[in-house]
């Protein structure tokens, strides 16, 4: 029999309209219950490989739902860790595990859950917090701005010749996954310290790279690791890839599947793209986690060949506009009062003098009267450089009072690259 405290399998679960889901902190004991109900939540099938690295990524500290009786109805989780920005970096919640269970969806159960995520974020004084949305619909109205913009690129590896003076030296080889991991540390330090829109990989992060199972190949090859060295033989760049066997009538038509390449320097960037789109019996190449602004674009004699078909990449909260706007270096001088209107988070809500002097910004409280007006989710958009605030001007998202006000920040905000995230999470 079962006990009192025990469910019956044959009992009828209570009637969601009837429900009073609570918000519930995750425990030791609950993490496996959530974490299988966050997978049913993205409509997938338990994941044996990779639960015991999602209990370590996800501890249970920073993941929280709804329940009802013993039951999770929805789930979120947030790991604090160092997001690059422009000159510097910046402690950042990276929040994932969003789901609400059909039975209990557009009720306000995702809103219940991240004002709460917010708030708590907030008092924990967590100047920012990033997400990767499964639709590009839902995060603006919580104050989630477009940070970073994503591409999947593809082309024909015949008509991929790079321009006559790009210099390709050194050399790549293919290694296993533990003599890539020991390899690739040292350049994402050094690409990371130069590369807005980068996480750190604190613990067990690095090991997402080497999750592999064959259900995620989709007819493709295991995957595949690079190495590049320089002309001196110390590595210098990394890259991944998957290869698809393939042949048609005429021959091969093998197919390339691109993955991240870091790099710290051109040759290595250049040197890592060249072998990939070299490889014998492939014709057709795709990157689908590459940036918007790729610099293969760059190295292209005829850039038409590629296809560019952009998303929206890593979503950013801000929710200390000083400290966030403090840890940022800038390209230009400027004094500027910031009308930032933030209706989901008052403790944001309001005007910010900046004042920015040698690549510095000094941010205080004020009630001066604004140069411009722009939302929390446009200050978002523009932190990392990615978005310029003319743009967002012309969109008629910001809004400017002072004559010449946008052309200062447009010039303060720029940055010397794109922002670009390879982490997935
Ligand atoms: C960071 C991440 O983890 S991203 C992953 C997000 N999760 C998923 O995609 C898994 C499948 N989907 C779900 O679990 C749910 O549908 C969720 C989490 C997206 C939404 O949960 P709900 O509880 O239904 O959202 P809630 O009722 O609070 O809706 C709040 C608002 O967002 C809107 N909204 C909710 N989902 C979506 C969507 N997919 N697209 C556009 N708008 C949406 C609602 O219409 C509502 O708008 P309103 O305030 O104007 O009325």
């Amino acid at each position: 029999m079962p006990s009192s405290r025990t469910a019956s399998p044959k009992r009828l679960p209570e009637p969601p309209h009837l429900a009073q889901p609570k918000l519930t902190q995750v425990t030791d004991r609950t993490w496996t219950s959530w974490h299988d109900t966050v997978i049913a939540g993205f409509q997938g099938s338990a994941e044996t490989e990779t639960t015991a690295l999602s209990r370590d990524l996800f501890p249970p500290a920073g993941c929280f739902g709804l329940r009802v009786g013993r039951a999770w109805v929805a789930t979120a989780s947030s790991t604090v860790r160092s997001l690059s920005v422009p000159g510097g970096e910046v402690p950042c919640a990276a929040v994932s595990d969003v789901t609400v269970a059909p039975a209990y969806r557009r009720r306000g159960l995702l809103s219940a859950m991240i004002r709460h995520q917010l708030d708590d974020l907030t008092a924990r004084k967590v100047p920012v917090a990033a997400l990767w949305a499964s639709e590009s619909g839902i995060y603006g109205r919580f104050g989630y701005g477009v940070a970073t913009w994503s591409a999947t690129l593809s082309g024909s590896t015949h008509e991929s010749a790079f321009l006559p003076d790009i210099a390709t030296e050194g050399s790549v080889v293919e290694v296993s996954a533990d003599q890539r991991l020991a390899a690739a540390r040292p350049v994402h330090e050094s690409v990371r310290a130069e590369q807005p829109g980068m996480f750190d990989r604190p613990g067990r992060w690095w090991e997402m790279e080497t999750v592999d199972p064959e259900r995620w190949r989709e007819g493709r090859s295991a995957r595949r690791y690079l190495v590049h060295f320089d002309a001196g033989g110390t590595v210098d760049g990394v890259g991944t890839y998957r290869f698809k066997d393939d042949w048609n009538r005429t021959g091969p038509a093998g197919k390339v599947s691109v993955g991240p390449v870091l790099a710290s320097t051109p040759t290595a960037y250049a040197g890592l793209w060249r072998y990939q789109l070299d490889l014998d019996l492939a014709r057709t190449f795709s990157a689908s986690g590459a940036a918007a602004q790729e610099t293969l674009l760059h190295l292209l004699a005829d850039p038409r060949a590629l296809d560019i078909r952009p998303a929206d990449g890593l979503y950013l909260r801000i929710l200390d506009v000083s400290e966030a706007l403090q840890s940022r270096s800038y390209l230009a001088d400027a004094a500027l009062v910031l009308q930032v209107a933030d209706p989901v988070l008052a403790s944001v809500d309001g005007r910010y003098s900046l004042r920015i002097a040698r690549g510095h910004a000094e941010v205080a409280r004020t009630r001066k009267a604004p140069d411009l007006t722009l939302s929390a989710r446009d200050l978002a958009a523009v932190y990392l450089g990615g978005v310029s605030v003319g743009d967002l001007h012309r969109a008629g998202r910001v809004r400017e009072h002072t004559a010449g006000a946008v052309r200062e920040a447009a010039g303060a905000f720029g940055w010397t690259r794109s922002p670009y995230c390879p982490d997935n999470f």
